[in-house]
């Protein structure tokens, strides 16, 4: 398979019927443009992952990242981090996700200890860690299984350990939702999305992407146990939450 990456245009042409949202080959092939231009300070997030490491993980810890997609969280730690600073397991349940993420990550960085494996991070048999990614991924479980996760996700973490959990968010006010949903239909239009491809996304991601309030997320978060959490980062209805284990 070439690593080559392409411009999102999956919603571009007028569809019959918008089917769900799903990480398949077509999805795989575009990913890294179609995030970079669907998530709003995206880049910052990853950007910030090695100095949260550098602060909150002890040297050679365990990193799970859930939900890795193309495993860009871990280039994004190998690009801060010396190889011996850390260990990293990325986890994703699309074959094709797996597949791909695993040729770049050992094509890129061959001296880090970077792993990908095919799960589902709802059965998964964690193990200990210092630190736990969960970015843009939890929202596409179902709202009803997502409290025994972060629950599971507490137990894996080693004491002092940290949660990182990013997500799209929805406002508690309907009046201001609609102001940050019609802002962030801008950003897409600003980065080149049509009306078309805004809506027919949309169509697709219904009861697909359930996004949660952040008083939910930090509610959930101190249910399964987390001693504290704070909304580190906001870029309109795009936020990332720490949670820390005592
Ligand atoms: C928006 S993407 C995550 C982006 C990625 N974390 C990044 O930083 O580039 C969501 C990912 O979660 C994965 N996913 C969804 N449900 C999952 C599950 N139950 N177990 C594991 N992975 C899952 C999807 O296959 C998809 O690759
Ligand atoms: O395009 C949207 O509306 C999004 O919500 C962006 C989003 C996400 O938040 O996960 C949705 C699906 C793709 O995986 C990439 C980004």
């Amino acid at each position: 398979m070439s690593d080559a990456s392409y411009r999102d245009a999956i919603f571009s042409t007028p569809l019959d019927r918008v089917a769900r949202f799903s990480f398949d080959e077509r999805v795989v092939a575009c990913f890294p443009d179609m995030i970079r231009r669907s998530v709003p300070g995206y880049g910052q997030i990853l950007a910030m992952l090695g100095p949260l490491a550098r602060r909150h993980l002890r040297h050679g810890g365990h990193v799970y990242d859930l939900g890795c997609s193309l495993g860009a969280a871990g280039l994004a730690l190998a690009g801060q981090l010396p190889p011996d600073a850390f260990r990293y397991t990325g986890v994703d349940l699309s074959p094709a996700m797996v597949e791909r993420a695993g040729e770049t990550l050992g094509a890129e960085c061959p001296e880090h200890a970077l792993t990908v494996v095919e799960g589902d991070i709802r059965d998964l048999d964690y193990r200990p860690s210092g630190m736990i990614l969960l970015n843009f991924t939890l929202q596409f479980l179902a709202p009803e299984e997502r409290d025994a996760v972060i629950a599971h996700l507490h137990e894996a973490l080693e004491p002092g350990g940290v949660l990182v959990l990013s997500e799209k968010v929805v406002a508690e006010d309907e009046q201001d939702n609609a102001w940050l949903v019609e802002r962030y239909h801008d950003f897409k239009r600003a980065n080149g999305y049509s009306e078309l491809e805004i809506s027919q996304k949309r169509t697709a991601l219904e009861n697909v992407l359930v996004p949660d309030t952040l008083a939910a997320h930090h509610a959930r978060l101190a249910k399964a146990g987390f001693a504290r959490s704070l909304t580190w980062f906001q870029y309109l209805n795009f936020a990332s939450l720490i949670a820390f284990k005592e």
